[in-house]
């Protein structure tokens, strides 16, 4: 699997603002923003283009654009907070949600929503979650993908634990994985560490369990 650490100094400002405990929902959600901006730059630099014929006001010349603006999928509730700048930056892309919630004791996700088109053959897919852990939610939201006929999936991330990045890798799923940062490992409650904790409840606050 091609894994990309974006590791630009503008991208890991963001990541620490993120990181900082002081740091309140309203900073966190801009910060998630920014970042996203310089995930989706970079996760596209290696897009397919096109190039078409357009007039300047002075001479005709060679445009180009991207040959297949790629779905866009958050993963709910977290990947929210990624969708509204990836979607800027491709306005021509369509977006589907998949909603995951993370069982608190067996770590397994709990599907509650699920909104795809039917057929994904072709389609360049980019997933939005900001937390990698185990690798469960972003695994079970993949495999939805290739069974819609997914061959070419970028996964984008603010963090992620080696073992989900492990777990990715062994699923076998076409993938490639963008992330701003690979931390150390997972607590016992298969939180990321250092992290930056849920990434939810960071930006939402938090709420009931199912
Ligand atoms: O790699 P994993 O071990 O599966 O953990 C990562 C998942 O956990 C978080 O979502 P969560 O279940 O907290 O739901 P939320 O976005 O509603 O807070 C995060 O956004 C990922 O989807
Ligand atoms: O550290 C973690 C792990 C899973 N989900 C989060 O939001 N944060
Ligand atoms: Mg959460």
């Amino acid at each position: 699997m091609d894994v990309l650490v974006v590791d630009h100094p503008l991208a890991q400002s963001r990541l620490t603002a993120m990181r900082d405990a002081r740091t309140d929902s309203a900073a966190f959600r801009a910060a998630l923003h920014e970042l996203t901006t310089m995930l989706v730059y970079e996760a596209t630099r290696t897009s397919a283009v096109e190039h078409y014929q357009i007039d300047t006001p002075v001479a005709p010349t060679r445009g180009t654009r991207l040959a297949a603006p790629p779905l866009l999928v958050p993963v709910l509730r977290a990947g929210l907070g990624m969708a509204d700048s990836a979607l800027a930056l491709l306005p021509e892309s369509s977006m589907g949600f998949v909603g995951l919630a993370r069982d608190e004791h067996t770590f397994e996700p709990r599907a509650y929503m699920e909104s795809l088109p039917v057929d994904l053959t072709n389609l360049p897919v980019l997933v939005l979650d900001p937390m990698l852990a185990t690798g469960g939610s972003l695994e079970h939201c993949c495999r939805l993908l290739t069974e819609r006929g997914a061959t070419d999936i970028t996964v984008l991330c603010v963090l992620a634990a080696p073992a989900g990045v492990e777990r990715l890798e062994r699923s076998g799923l076409p993938l490639r994985l963008v992330t701003a940062a690979i931390d150390e490992g997972l607590n016992d409650k298969a939180f990321i560490v250092p992290g930056l904790g849920d990434a939810g409840d960071r930006q939402f606050g938090g709420m009931p369990r199912f």
